[in-house]
Parts: structure tokens; sequence; C-alpha cells
């Protein structure tokens, strides 16, 4: 498929996603991603803006010489020149011209009231601006592609001379003008009106840049590419200034999935949740569950109503299937789930429920009286597979037998507070007495209880405590209050969620442990 032709995926994830509030990308950081989005098969990657910033000259010096791209081609972003400044003059101008980049997006102003406001300059200087600089980088020869900022706003306010901008550019060489909503500001009806009035009025190729203020930023993308735009821009996760841009992950699977073109080659849409969550951890911004297409709850399912139905057909309740963005149908067990819910449930951890439909009704009652009393198990998988193998199997899985617990915590001369906990157990016919030292009750309860269970299962050294959560719930009762504790424990290699309640946050959290590790064990020796 030719990438760089009949419809362009242009990504700008390293420059316009960078301009979110919180994101900070270094120049490894850069390179990463730009990997990853080659993976996923966009065919232009806007790596930043050379001679802005000394890291994005940095990231375009050693994209030359570290990114070996199979389907991509790099742009640069920038400023047209200055206004009174020679083009080939214009040290801004001149770092495009060296980048090494074979494409230069030029970011130019398109709404009369930005030139005589924002660069304060004539109207006739600004087509000029744009004129001379396209012409001198197609001479370079650089591939060149206008972004029309505030290209919408512009045509409401003057459109014969936002119109003129876009015809100035192509004349000069530009092979695409895309049509920014820099603002945000836009719903899809106007930006169909005003796509289709661009192609018809200056026969230019029409592409698209849509800021997500609205909340339409993936909807306006798509009304411009009805009305005949062929170059979408946006970024990975809808990173962006303010609310962010088009998610482009969504923008590309509404276009193969829903209106069958494909846009991005064969089969790496499958690639897309897998490099969404890549690039969420590299850019360290957690990402959003309920994301189209790619987030951990966009085709997880927990009303009872819906897993009956499920059970019989998933497309009952699915817009597609998961797998085309290499996604996962999940089913969630909470006070919501009916029977359907925990069948199906028990079949993805490998028990086949479907004969015993008193078991399944005996495990729902259960869980809908433990949720009422404060557990949760869609958040806590692991607990809910004890529970459901404690039914299933006739007792709790067990590796040990507690015989008591205590913890104290006091403060020391130099007025550092440490806790210190016994724990007492029996495991496989031998008693131990552990005592534990930590910088909290938790920690120190944890400390004694692995300690005490590694003797009997050494494999427990492998585990580790990744994430603790502490949650009131039942606000009005202060101190004297019922908490819920959520824990999440690692053996390096997967990780697992378990639930403790108590009014006390200790037994709390006692509880969520000994499930924690009860379920490594068992996964262990499973
Ligand atoms: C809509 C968008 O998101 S466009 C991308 C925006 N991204 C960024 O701004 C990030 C990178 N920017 C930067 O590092 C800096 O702003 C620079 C290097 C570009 C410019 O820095 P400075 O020269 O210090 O100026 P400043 O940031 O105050 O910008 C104002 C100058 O840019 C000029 N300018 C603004 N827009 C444009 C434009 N589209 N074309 C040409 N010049 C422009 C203004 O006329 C003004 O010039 P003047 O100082 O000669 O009066
Ligand atoms: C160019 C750009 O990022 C904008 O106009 O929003």
């Amino acid at each position: 498929m030719d990438l760089q032709g009949a419809f362009h995926v242009y990504d700008t994830t390293l420059r316009d996603g960078a301009q979110q509030e919180g994101l900070n990308l270094s120049v490894a950081d850069k390179l990463n991603i730009a990997r990853q989005l080659d993976g996923l098969g966009v065919g232009y990657i806007e790596g930043g803006w050379p001679g802005a910033n000394p890291k994005d000259t940095e990231f375009f010096r050693r994209a030359k010489e570290e990114l070996d791209l199979r389907h991509a081609r790099l742009a640069a972003f920038g400023a047209t020149r200055r206004a009174g400044v020679k083009a080939a003059d214009d040290p801004l101008v001149a770092a495009l011209r060296d980048s090494g980049a074979s494409v230069v997006t030029l970011v130019a102003k398109s709404h009369d009231r930005h030139v005589e406001l924002a660069l304060r300059t004539t109207l006739e200087e600004n087509l000029a601006m744009v004129r001379d600089t396209v012409t001198h980088l197609r001479e370079e020869g650089q591939t060149v592609f206008l972004d029309a900022e505030h290209f919408f706003d512009g045509y409401r306010d003057n459109r014969a001379y936002a119109l003129e901008v876009l015809r100035t550019a192509a004349e000069a060489g530009a092979d695409v003008v895309a049509l920014c909503d820099t603002n945000g500001g836009m719903l899809p009806g106007w930006v169909s009106d005003v796509v289709h009035d661009v192609i018809e009025t200056t026969g230019a190729r029409v592409g698209i840049h849509c800021h997500n203020d609205t909340g339409c930023a993936v909807a306006n993308t798509l009304a411009a590419v009805d009305a005949g735009a062929t170059h979408v821009q946006g970024t990975l996760n809808g990173y962006g200034e303010r609310t962010g841009n088009a998610d482009l992950v969504a923008v590309v699977a509404n276009l193969e999935l829903k209106l069958d073109r494909q846009v991005l080659p064969q089969g790496l849409l499958r690639e897309a949740t897998r490099i969404a969550h890549a690039v969420a951890e590299v850019t360290n911004v957690p990402p959003a569950s309920r994301q189209p297409y790619v987030g951990t709850s966009a085709f997880a399912h927990k009303a009872g109503l819906h897993a009956s139905a499920i059970k019989v057909d998933p497309n009952l309740y699915q817009h597609m299937d998961p797998v085309a963005v290499g996604n996962d149908m999940r089913l969630l067990v909470s006070d919501m789930a009916g029977r359907a819910s925990i069948e199906l449930k028990g079949q993805e951890l490998g028990y086949d429920l479907s004969g015993d439909k008193e078991l399944v009704t005996r495990v729902t009652a259960r869980v809908k009286e433990m949720e009422q009393r404060g557990f949760t198990f869609e958040a806590a998988d692991a607990s809910f597979e004890l529970l459901l193998a404690e039914e299933v199997e006739g007792r709790r899985p067990s590796y040990f037998e507690i015989e008591s617990w205590r913890v104290i915590t006091e403060t020391r001369p130099d007025g550092e507070a440490v806790s210190e906990a016994t724990v007492k157990l029996r495991s496989e016919g031998v008693r131990y007495v552990v005592t534990g030292e930590g910088n909290g009750p938790v920690n120190a309860l944890d400390a004694a209880l692995r300690e005490a269970i590694g003797q009997a299962f050494p494999e427990v050294a492998k585990f580790e405590l990744i994430d603790y959560k502490v949650r009131i719930l039942d606000q009005g009762h202060g101190t004297d209050a019922i908490t819920r504790v959520l824990i999440e424990t690692s053996d390096g290699e997967s990780s697992w969620v378990t639930v403790g309640v108590g009014h006390n946050v200790i037994e709390a959290s006692w509880g969520a442990l000994v499930d924690g590790l009860t379920f490594g064990l068992r996964r262990h020796h499973r």
C-alpha cells in the first residue's frame, strides 16, 4: 500500500501531542515513540520543531542516524519565514531545511485577525511569507504540507482571505493544505460544509487537524474525510494542547472498520492496543481505561443482562470484535452480576460452570452479599478466583494456617515512627514465629508474613507488593468507617489484585495480603 499516496495518516504525537500539559519527552522517548508509530504503520511522523529548542534539533539529528523507518516518513514542523526577512535567511526556516526530514509541515496564519494582531503584519506580507517559504523549501527538494492555523475561524471572519492563503500555498507547491481547528470549537456539520467549499473552490488536496475542545475531534476528522479530505492528522491517545487532538487510533479504526477504507498497511491495526499502551508507558500518562477501541474498559462488561446475552453471542453487546484492534473482551464480576456473568467469568478463569446451576447461583449470591459489605471484585480478580475455587473445590485454597498476628508502631528516640509485626503460622506441618520490621504497620506485616511463608515456599521471595490503595467506604463515620484495601502483588512476570475489608485498616490490609500470597502460591503450583 502506498502510504504517502492516496490517503495520508499523519501523526503529530511528538509535536502537538508533546504540547499537552504534564507531558515531557526526552529525545530517547521521542525516538522510542517514533519506532512505535512506525510499527502501527502511519505514513508520516511529525517529529517536532527543529530550531525551536535544542531537544527537537537533537531529535532530528539522531533520527537520521538511529531511525530506520519501514512505513513512515519523518516530517519537520515549523513556521513560515518572519515578516520582512528572506526565507533563505530566516534561521528557523534554515533549521527546517537542514533537519534531514524529507517533509516539512509549515504552520501559517490563515485568519486575518491573527495576521494583524499576532504577526503584526499586513495580509499581503503574510501571503508572501507563505509563498516564499513553500517555494524555498520546494526548491531545496522537500515535500511541503501547509497547516493553515485557525482556518475554520478565519473562514468565518474572512472566507476570501482564508481561501487565498490556501491557494497561495498550493500554487507555490504545497502538496497538502491541512485545515486546522486550532481552537477546537467546531462541530461535524460545520467542518463538512467548509471542507466541501474548500475542495470545490481551490481544488487543493485537503488535510484536517482537529482539537477536541467540543469533544468532537474524531467526529470532525471523519466529517472532513467524508467531505473529501485525504490527509488526517492526530495523535496517539489523543494527546495535545488543552483537551487534546483527534485520537489517531480512533480515527483510523473508524475509517478501516466502519467505513471500509484501508488506511494502514494490512493487519497493523491489530497492533493498536499494544502500541497505545506502550506509548502511554513512555509518556508516563496513565492510559484512559474508557478510551474508545484500545481502553482496558472498551470491551469490559459489568451488567448481568449484558453478560447473559454475550453468553449467546458477544456481538449482541459489542460494536465490533476487539481482536481487530488487538484488544480483549473482559467480564467484570460485581453486585451487578447475574448467573451468566459468573459463568462467563468462570470460563475465562478455566472453570466450566455451565452444568452446575446451583453452584453458579451460590457464587452469585456470595458476590452480591460480600459487595454489600464493601468488597469489590471487578477490581480484584484474584480474590474472586479464590472465592470461586473455594466453591468449586469445596475448600478455600490454603498453603498456611494463621495462628495469630500483631503489630505495634512506636517512635524511636530520633522521632522516627517504625512498626514491628509478629506473625505465627503453620505451614507444611511446621510452626513459624517470625517478626518483621517496616516503615508502617502493613509494610511490617507483609515482611513478617512473607518471611514466614518463604521458609516453606521459597518462591515467595519473588513476590512483591507493587500497589496499595485504601478507600474509606462510609465517609460519614470518620475514623470509625469501614475500610477497603486493594493490594497488587507481582511475581516479576505478572501481577494480580486482591481485596480486604474491615473496620480496621490493618485488618483489611491483612485480608488482602493473605489473599495476595495465597493466590500467588496457587498460581505457582498450578
Ligand atoms: C497552533 C500550534 O500549536 S503551532 C505550534 C506552536 N508551538 C510552539 O510554539 C512551540 C515551539 N515554539 C517556540 O519554541 C517559540 O515560540 C519559537 C522559537 C517558535 C519563537 O520564539 P520567540 O522568537 O521567542 O517568539 P515567541 O514565542 O514570543 O513568538 C512570537 C513570534 O513568533 C511569530 N509568529 C507567530 N506565529 C507565526 C507564524 N505562523 N509564522 C511566522 N511567525 C510567527 C510572531 O510574529 C512573533 O514574532 P516577533 O517576535 O518577531 O514579533
Ligand atoms: C498547527 C496546529 O497545531 C494547530 O493549528 O492546531
